[in-house]
């Protein structure tokens, strides 16, 4: 792996797939985790990508993740925080959905940042840090409570890691609204979402991987969530 490496995490599909496969087209090495291994996962590997499965909910497996890459990688040029689950509340106890809410958006990019700086600080160049967040973060979600408010948690990580990490890393968190819906999203839900935006549109995977993209090759830019979310907010 050369000067270019980047860490994706939850590279198995939708927007982690589509970063991973763009930026292997740009020449970039990636580092991508997964937790499932769809037919995708071959792929990546085919395409030249490290791959590691992980499951973020075992700390087991996330102490052995972190330990594999500071043995095996000299520097990072990113890494990108995509893992998520989109966990609504009542299909968990309270106390699960949010421990895995915190987990997931919170505790693994707080730990990975925390033990990977070196890597980063150890690039030749600028390094970045980028937190995928959600527009609900700033707004709340009725249904996804505990989701909305581990994002929100993740836009100060954003705050507090670009603060200590500058100059030589950037930290910025992207936060969509509709990216894209999820096969089992029914018309009726379809129509009443695009509704919430002036947009009025799905855009698709490539709005998320331009916008980060964007972040990564900014001088400048850092300890800024970037809104990608059709004017929602002016709904
Ligand atoms: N899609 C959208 O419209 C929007 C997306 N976002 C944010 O953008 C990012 C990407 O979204 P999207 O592509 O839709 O996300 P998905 O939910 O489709 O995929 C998330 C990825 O994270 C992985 N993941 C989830 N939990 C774990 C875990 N415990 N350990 C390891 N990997 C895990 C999933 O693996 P597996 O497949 O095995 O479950 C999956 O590959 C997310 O952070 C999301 O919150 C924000 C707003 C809107
Ligand atoms: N991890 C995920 N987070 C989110 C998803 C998703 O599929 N996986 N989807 C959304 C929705 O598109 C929402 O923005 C509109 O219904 C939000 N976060």
């Amino acid at each position: 792996m050369g000067n270019k490496t980047v860490l994706i995490t939850g590279v198995g599909k939708r927007i982690g797939l589509a970063l991973a496969q763009h930026l292997l087209a740009e020449g970039y090495d990636v580092i991508g985790t997964y937790r499932t291994r769809y037919d995708s996962i071959e792929a990546l590997k085919a395409a030249g990508a490290d791959l590691y499965c992980v499951d973020f909910y075992d700390d087991t497996q996330l102490s052995a993740f972190i330990a594999t890459i500071q043995a095996t990688y000299p520097s990072l040029r990113a890494i990108v925080h995509n893992a998520s689950d989109w966990l609504p509340e009542g299909q968990a106890t309270p106390a699960e959905t949010l421990a895995k809410m915190m987990q997931i958006h919170v505790g693994v990019p707080y730990q990975i940042n925390l033990a990977l700086q070196a890597l980063l600080t150890a690039h030749d160049g600028t390094a970045d840090i980028v937190h995928l967040s959600d527009y609900v973060a700033e707004k709340g979600s009725k249904k996804h409570i505990a989701y909305a408010a581990s994002k929100a948690a993740l836009n100060n990580l954003t705050l507090s890691f670009a603060a200590q990490l500058a100059p030589k890393v950037k930290v910025n968190a992207v936060a969509p609204a509709m990216i894209m819906f999820n096969p089992d999203d029914d018309e009726q839900y379809r129509a009443k979402t695009l509704k919430k935006s002036l947009m009025e549109i799905e855009p698709g995977a490539q709005e998320v991987v331009e916008a980060i993209t964007y972040l990564l090759n900014s001088q400048y830019v850092t300890g800024r969530v970037l809104p990608v979310d059709g004017g929602r907010h002016l709904k």
